[in-house]
């Protein structure tokens, strides 16, 4: 597929840069796996403020009053066996992960064509950033600790939950926004339908990942970033 040279690519993680089956398979278990470790990290500011955080959203998204460590921890294994892409649950995600990261247990799965195609994009003069419903901290951590390398120095922005849902079509108004980018000047790549009708809607060019066999559902997909050339 040829395009015209966008000015910033702004791409997806799981099922774009990164196989579902790693996050599902390999990031969510380590987190479940270890989720006891909150309860001993409660004076880390970040998780003190997402277990206040959760505490709200279990009233306003399940009508559940919560209160107590165990309740809260409880609440979250819970999200995340529904792989909800909840905020604070995406925070503490992160804050485990950077220890298996750290230690060699989780190495973050990239498709093998992923690195070189954001090396020659980027000496294209594209600007590169990432936007996922997992946490910044998160993004950099499979990115930074990747099969691959460290790919972070491509990117030069990240956009998680706290921008807001990926398939709400004010956040695309937002990073827009935030870039100072005209939205018909930024390719966004996904796997999901909704979040690239939801870009497409504020006018960004949209191509849908369709990897390992998912059977497409936009109307401009490919199976690799090596189909996706520049004029
Ligand atoms: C940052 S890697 C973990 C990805 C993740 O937690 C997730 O929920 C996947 O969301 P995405 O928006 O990348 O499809
Ligand atoms: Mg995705």
């Amino acid at each position: 597929m040829i395009l015209k040279s966008p000015k910033y690519i702004l791409t997806d993680i799981e099922g774009t840069t990164s196989s579902i089956s790693f996050v599902a398979e390999k990031l969510f278990p380590y987190f479940r796996n270890n989720i006891l470790d909150l309860a001993e990290m409660t004076e880390n500011p970040i998780v003190k403020a997402a277990f206040e955080q959760t505490i709200q959203l279990a009233k306003s998204e399940d009508g559940e009053t919560i209160s107590t460590d165990q309740e809260i921890i409880d609440k979250l294994y819970e999200w995340s066996v529904e792989d909800r892409k909840i905020t604070p649950l995406k925070t503490l995600q992160g804050v485990l992960w950077e220890k298996g990261y750290q230690e060699g247990e989780l190495k973050g799965h990239v498709y093998p064509e992923v690195a070189a195609n954001l090396k020659s994009w980027k000496e294209q003069g594209i600007e590169l950033g990432v936007f996922s419903s997992g946490s910044v901290s998160a993004q950099k951590l499979i990115f930074g600790y990747s099969i691959s390398g460290d790919l972070t120095p491509y990117f030069s922005s990240y956009f998680d939950t706290n921008t807001g849902g990926k398939r709400e079509s004010e956040t695309y108004k937002k990073i827009a926004q935030v870039l100072q980018i005209n939205p018909s000047e930024i390719l966004f790549l996904s796997d999901i339908v909704e979040e690239l009708e939801a870009a497409d809607s504020n006018g960004f060019q949209t191509i849908q990942l369709s990897r390992d066999g998912m059977t497409p559902s936009w109307k401009q997909f490919v199976t690799s970033f090596d189909e996706i050339t520049f004029e």
